[in-house]
């Protein structure tokens, strides 16, 4: 079949945009990981699915699949996207939409500079719920229920490493390192989007505190390697920083690819996306 599609980019995170109201879609795991192929199809870190709704209050429902075909639960730089797609394609007229997501309802808002900023709703913080297995670890004092060891291995030597675990709808471990540019991001990634004790797989963040309001952030995710930004990483990164008394909101967050801010106000609060959201090109791909 041909499908018409969109390319989008928001701060270097690339994304296939596919308007499944207008187009019939139903893909398989094979299918979506040679629409992202960068040989094989168009190339993509995410394919973005924009949908009607089927949740109460929703104006659009946004699905996310990971370039090796796996479906998700969210996505931040996405979904500065979609918004800005359906405000392109004409689906939508309002500056601020309603989405429905695999994790509950984010809110996109157009700004006048052409910047998009998402209200990700608050950030979970349950280590079970992220979903991170602490059994068997020592409990952690409070304030700091988010921070526990992980054993990776770094040029054959055992390391223990401490991670925040955040749940943003879907999972991240965030580790500070020294200089985010010579981090062992490659070394590393893998074997924390591995570790037996997230069931879920899981994000990584390298994070890097600048100042209490500057971080650089380089995250290598799951279902698709390092990105050159990550929208929920940058929302992870910030909240652990501000729970582990480094940073102040808002903070900006410096990535590969271009530069995002992020704004907390803390436990129970939403979390706001700031950030760039381009139309790179549109075609159709025999698929
Ligand atoms: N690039 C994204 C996150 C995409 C999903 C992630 N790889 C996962 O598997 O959870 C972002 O901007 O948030």
């Amino acid at each position: 079949m041909k499908l018409k599609f969109t390319k989008m980019q928001g701060a270097g995170n690339d994304f296939v945009v596919i308007d499944a109201i207008h187009q019939q879609i139903d893909f398989s795991a094979e299918q979506w990981r040679r629409l992202a192929d960068r040989r094989f199809g168009v190339g993509a870190d995410q394919i973005l699915i924009v949908e009607r709704p089927t949740a109460p209050g929703a104006d659009f429902r946004y699905r996310i699949f990971n370039s090796d075909g796996g479906e998700v639960e969210q996505c931040g730089n996405g979904a500065r996207a979609f918004a800005r797609f359906v405000s392109d394609k004409g689906l939508s007229g309002e500056r601020s939409i309603r989405v429905q997501t695999m994790s509950g309802i984010i809110a996109p808002t157009l700004e006048d500079d052409g910047s998009v900023t998402v209200d990700m709703g608050a950030p979970v913080l349950e280590p079970a719920t992220v979903p991170f297995d602490s059994a068997g670890l020592p409990g952690l004092p409070q304030g700091h229920d988010t921070l526990w060891p992980l054993t990776l291995q770094l040029q054959g030597a055992p390391l223990e490493v401490p991670v925040s675990v955040v749940s943003m709808g879907n999972p991240h471990a965030v580790q500070v390192v020294e200089d985010a540019e010579t981090a062992p991001v490659a070394e590393l990634g893998p074997q924390v989007e591995h570790h037996p004790r997230f069931p879920k797989r899981v994000n990584a963040g390298f994070m890097q505190v600048v100042d209490r309001r500057h971080i650089k952030l380089r995250v290598f995710e799951r279902g698709a390697g390092e990105t050159l930004a990550c929208g929920t990483g940058a929302c992870a990164a910030v909240v652990a920083g501000i729970r582990r008394g480094l940073l102040d909101s808002p903070v900006r967050v410096s990535a590969r690819g271009g530069e995002l801010s992020i704004a907390w106000a803390g436990e129970g609060q939403a979390v706001h996306l700031s950030g760039p959201a381009v139309t790179v090109f549109e075609g159709e791909i025999n698929i």
